[in-house]
């Protein structure tokens, strides 16, 4: 186990998440601790980071046992706190054992008042004291040899020994040894002396950038291992070291945190207090349920929050809560989120008049659960945290002096008598007012809303309206009953509070699975869908180490599914065509191919390709292979415009014993997939030449962004609009020739139709990104949306212009994706694939069938679906339901702003 400890805000957990994931997370302050596993140069590290405010700080000394390394972060920048981050330092290495290698970052060293790392090291006694002459004569020949370690400051002196003499203040020999002139204190003499029991090394970091992190740990896992190594040395046993503390460590762990507990254990032990909760008779109280009482006693205990929610303005006293039965049902967090979002707003009711009447204490002001988050969220919103934190203790304590002074004629009602005990009751307080800080962290990433508008926060948030969240992470026992919380704060027994704003691996996953269908819409827009399907799955095929083996099979027919989760699969099923397809060639992946794992005979049944495979193939090499295969015709028009030619090949990153990438499988399926290249490379089809098919989804995008970087906005909506000239004169369009008559109603949809429904999706999934990007280009995002859309409008207007409707019989089919899924056209099968019905499944059908209805709903008003998106943008996919269900005015709410 590795410690990371230092003052709050140092950048303990971004080091951390920077280490585990490679990338810079968002956070907010830790209440408690975050245990991550991590590996660097083949050691496996469980890291603590332990939150370091000041009322958590009592509890480092708990982690320390048997700690192999510490790592303590210091904000290089903050120099007013630099002394509290010594003594902070001092006093956990007083818990730590002698020869644990000490890390110390200065970090921060982006920001402009940041001290250098030598010279923070300095004034952190971290450095030697200036050296002397006698100094010299009395180095202490015994601590030379862990030079190597021992590398404070400069990784080629030694620290300056000290204790030598082991004096009651460990000044005997460290004072002898210092320069004359020099004055130590006492208490500059016990750190130093302190830190020569350790190999220390100081290390400019910069977190937010990754910088020097690395290069820390470099040193960490050589002193590690120095450490064990010495301690094997002396005890005779090379196993000994830093493994050896485990167990104990987490033994004395749990023996500190009475409430410490595994997760398993957590859900265990939460399933049955929700089964009893289920099986207990309704709970009536309100918001005051569990709060303990003005003697300090425990009363009635808020039930689990997602099981019931406290609301009600009927004062239960204190007695009134437990065992009540009988009472109203009480209100779910959904509904009472509803009801509060349902209530008229005056006119007069402004976040500034709330505060106003709150700070002048007077009465009337909303003091349920509701103006408790209100006040919450306008403080932190106003204030950031520790300045907010204390106007929230200050204006309600001033509050409640008020009304207990002056209390006459003013009715408190349950709630707000709630309110006073938590104010009154620390840990809860500081947990009720991180869940509101941690949920204006999380969800401001998704929309700015969050900080402007309560209600929006609240949407945004439905979960805060349960005035049981707390019970969440704390048990009642913990929170409620045990005296020590009402003068503390405790960790967390259940499960910690978060403090992670950024969910690392649900945005890698979310990245990888964008990035998997913009290729997939890519390769679907440029060479069709079965070109695109058979590229796609013989390069994760490829990739995985599958044996791409052609074949023929007569008539066989193959589903291709790229699932949510990044599986590639093909499933073939023979039927009763008698339609033969030709061989693919040596290693060539024919439309009658198998994909077989190697060493293990396939038949041709069912192949699924693990979620690594495909992410294992580089996006540029599929995207290459794909821009390749792109119409030459449209790839002439964009270099005539001065867009450049797109990227040339770089050939599949994973060559398999196939040949080039752009042999075999996928030149062959041409003949079936009937892109453009069919009449570039032999003309195996003669419908449909479609040369604007690569137009529309990824390369539209990527072009528009090439030209709006290098030419400028304006430049660069002349280029695009030549362009798209240029392609359409090249098939004698005109450009106001529009689709009108192919997306109208009459008949069944067409390929084309489909084909510009898939544009469409794939120019609002980048016109996302390019909202992203746009701030990056210093230009109002909302110009480069126009830019991309205007572009992506005019192209997919050609689009089924230029495409023949199919011929009878043949081709065109709409996405029925294979498992009964209600279809959604991400794309169309352009190419003659009778007999061999091939479809391509991109994503999610439910998010794409979204992002169809709102681009091609653009003109005709928002519908739900595109509110939806909105929602999703708002609260994440997985609180949709739920927020539909708790509003059903949120409609009206979006469309009202
Ligand atoms: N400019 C700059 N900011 C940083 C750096 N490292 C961290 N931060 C910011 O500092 C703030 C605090 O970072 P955290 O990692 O949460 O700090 P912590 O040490 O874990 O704080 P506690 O959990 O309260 O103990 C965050 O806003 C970070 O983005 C850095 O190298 N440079
Ligand atoms: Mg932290």
């Amino acid at each position: 186990p590795i410690l990371f400890l230092g003052l709050d805000a140092a950048g303990k957990s971004t080091v951390l998440y920077g280490l585990k994931a490679g990338e810079v997370v968002s956070t907010v302050p830790t209440i408690g601790f975050n245990l991550e596993t991590i590996e660097h140069k083949g050691f496996k590290i469980n890291c603590w980071d332990v939150g370091g405010c000041d009322k958590i700080r009592p509890l480092w000394r708990h982690f320390t046992d048997g700690c192999a390394a510490l790592v303590f972060v210091v904000d290089a920048n903050d120099r007013e706190r630099l002394a509290g981050a010594r003594q902070a330092l001092e006093d956990v290495l007083r818990e730590v054992a002698s020869g644990v290698p000490v890390l110390v970052l200065a970090n921060k060293q982006d920001l402009p008042n940041a001290l250098p790392a030598a010279e923070m090291a300095r004034l952190m006694w971290l450095t030697p004291p200036p050296p002397s002459p006698r100094q010299q004569h009395h180095r202490n020949p015994n601590l030379d040899g862990q030079a190597t370690c021992m590398a404070a400051g400069d990784p080629g002196t030694p620290p300056v020994p000290g204790g030598q003499g082991g004096g009651d203040d460990g000044g005997g020999s460290a004072s002898a040894a210092v320069a004359v002139g020099y004055e130590m204190s006492r208490g500059e003499r016990s750190f130093r002396e302190l830190m020569s029991r350790h190999p220390v090394h100081v290390q400019p970091t910069c977190a937010l950038k990754l910088f020097g992190v690395f290069e820390g740990f470099d040193w960490l896992a050589g002193a590690v291992d120095c450490a064990r190594q010495a301690r094997g040395a002396a005890t005779g046993d090379v196993n000994s070291g830093s493994g050896a503390g485990a167990g104990s460590s987490l033994s004395l762990l749990r023996a500190a945190l009475p409430g410490w507990r595994s997760r398993e254990q957590d859900r265990q032990r939460q399933a049955r207090r929700q089964q009893q909760q289920q099986s207990a008779t309704p709970v009536s109280a309100d918001d005051t349920r569990g709060a303990p009482d003005a003697n300090g006693k425990a009363v009635g205990i808020p039930t689990s929050a997602s099981v019931t929610a406290a609301t009600t303005t009927t004062n239960r006293g204190g007695g009134g809560g437990g065992g009540g039965g009988g009472g109203p049902v009480l209100p779910s967090a959904e509904e009472r989120l509803s009801g509060w979002l349902a209530e008229p707003v005056a006119a007069e009711d402004t976040d500034d008049a709330f505060l106003a009447a709150l700070e002048a204490c007077e009465p009337g002001v909303r003091w349920d659960h509701f103006g408790h988050l209100r006040l919450a969220w306008l403080y932190l919103v106003r204030y950031g945290r520790s300045e907010g934190k204390r106007r929230i203790f200050e204006a309600v304590q001033r509050y409640i002096q008020h009304g207990v002074a002056g209390g006459g004629g003013r009715t408190f009602h349950a709630s707000m008598t709630f309110f006073w005990r938590v104010c009154l009751h620390p840990c809860l307080c500081q947990c009720q007012m991180h869940m509101v800080h941690f949920a204006l962290a999380s969800s401001e990433l998704h929309t700015p809303m969050v900080r402007a508008s309560f209600r929006a926060f609240l949407i945004a948030n439905p979960h805060l309206a349960d005035g049981g969240l707390f019970l969440h992470h704390y048990s009642r026992a913990r929170m409620l009953q045990d005296p020590a919380a009402r003068t503390s704060v405790l960790l967390p027994d259940l499960q910690p509070l978060p403090s992670l704003v950024t969910d690392v691996e649900a945005r890698k996953r979310e990245q990888a699975r964008e990035r998997r269908m913009a290729v997939a819409a890519a390769a679907v827009a440029g060479i069709g869908a079965c070109g695109a399907a058979r590229l796609l799955t013989r390069a994760a095929g490829v990739a995985a180490g599958w044996r791409v083996r052609g074949g023929r099979s007569g008539g066989a027919s193959h589903t291709m599914r790229l699932d949510n989760d990044g599986v590639l699969g093909r499933r073939s099923s023979t039927n009763d065509s008698s339609r033969s397809t030709s061989s693919a060639g040596s290693g060539g992946l024919c439309s009658g191919g198998r994909l077989e794992a190697a060493g293990a005979p396939g038949h041709g049944s069912h192949h699924r390709l693990p979620a690594t495979a495909v992410a294992a193939v580089r996006d540029e090499d599929l995207l290459a292979a794909v821009l390749q295969h792109l119409p030459r015709r449209t790839a002439a028009t964009a270099a005539a415009a001065g867009l450049g030619q797109p990227r040339a090949s770089s050939g599949m990153h994973c060559q398999g014993p196939v040949g080039s990438a752009d042999a075999g499988g996928l030149r062959h399926s041409d003949q079936h997939a009937g892109g453009a290249d069919v009449a570039h490379q032999g003309g195996g089809g003669s419908w449909p030449p479609p040369p604007l098919s690569g137009w529309g989804s990824d390369t539209l995008p990527r072009l528009a962004y090439a030209a709006i970087k290098h030419h400028g906005y304006t430049r660069a909506c002349e280029l695009l609009q030549a362009a798209a000239a240029a392609a359409a004169t090249t098939h004698g369009l005109s450009l106001e020739e529009t689709s009108s008559s192919n997306t109208g109603t009459a008949g069944p949809p067409s390929a084309s139709a489909e084909a510009v429904d898939a544009a469409r999706a794939a120019t609002q999934l980048h016109m996302e990104r390019a909202s992203d990007h746009g701030s990056l280009m210093g230009m109002a995002s909302s110009q480069l949306e126009a830019v991309v859309r205007e572009t992506a409008r005019s192209m997919a207007a050609h689009l089924p212009a230029v495409m023949p409707p199919p011929p009878a019989g043949k081709g065109s089919r709409s996405q029925g994706l294979g498992d009964g899924k209600p279809g959604v056209g991400i794309a169309s099968v352009q190419g003659d694939c009778s007999g061999d019905e091939e479809w391509l499944d991109v994503g999610d059908s439910e998010s794409w069938g979204a992002e169809v209805a709102c681009g091609s709903d653009a003109e005709s008003g928002p519908p739900e679906a595109s509110l939806d998106v909105e929602l999703e943008t708002l609260v994440g996919s997985h609180r949709v339901p739920l927020v539909r269900a708790a509003l059903p005015q949120y409609r009206m709410l979006f469309v009202s702003g």
